[in-house]
């Protein structure tokens, strides 16, 4: 596996708009982009942009959104799970089969609009990792 640029850590939270708030009164976020749902995947996102990465706020979206079993156990919401790119997204999915771990379903498309996997936090020493297809042009 040749690790890819981080693209975002991803931040579980019961409320992007309180989340929001913190990101911009506490930390001094400069660019908070407008939050959309994304009933695909279960979830209401808001991307918070730091000078090097990218902040991807979570809230559940419907009663089978998969990270209310997260805020269950975490109520205040937390760091949910990092994401790095990679340029071939079935390449990167057959190595991590070959290596044994969990891949939670196939590749779909994300809230970036390329598409991801998730590697179960269990074979991943306890982070749920997401991957995702560089968006075009910037390999
Ligand atoms: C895709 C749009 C967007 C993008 O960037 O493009 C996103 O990133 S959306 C992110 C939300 N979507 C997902 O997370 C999809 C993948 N996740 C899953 O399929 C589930 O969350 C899963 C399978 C990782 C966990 O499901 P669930 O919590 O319902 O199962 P369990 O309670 O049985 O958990 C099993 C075991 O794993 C631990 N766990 C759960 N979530 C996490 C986590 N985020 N990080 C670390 N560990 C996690 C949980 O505590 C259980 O551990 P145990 O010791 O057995 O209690
Ligand atoms: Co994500």
């Amino acid at each position: 596996m040749k690790l890819g640029r981080l693209n975002h850590v991803g931040v579980a939270t019961p409320s992007i708009e309180a989340s929001v708030a913190h990101w911009r009164d506490v930390m001094g976020a400069t660019k908070i982009h407008e939050p959309f749902d994304l009933p695909a995947q279960g979830v209401k996102v808001c991307f918070v942009d730091t000078p090097n990465a990218q902040i991807e706020l979570i809230e559940p979206l419907g009663a089978d959104s998969p990270i209310h079993g997260f805020l269950a156990k975490n109520p205040l919401g937390g760091q949910h799970h990092i994401c790095f790119e990679v340029p071939d997204i079935h390449a990167a999915r057959d190595e991590f089969i070959a290596l044994g771990k969990r891949v939670l379903g196939e590749p779909r498309i994300g809230a970036h609009g390329t598409l991801i996997f998730f590697v179960h936090p269990k074979d991943m020493g306890g982070m749920l990792t997401e991957i995702m297809e560089t968006p075009n042009g910037n390999h």
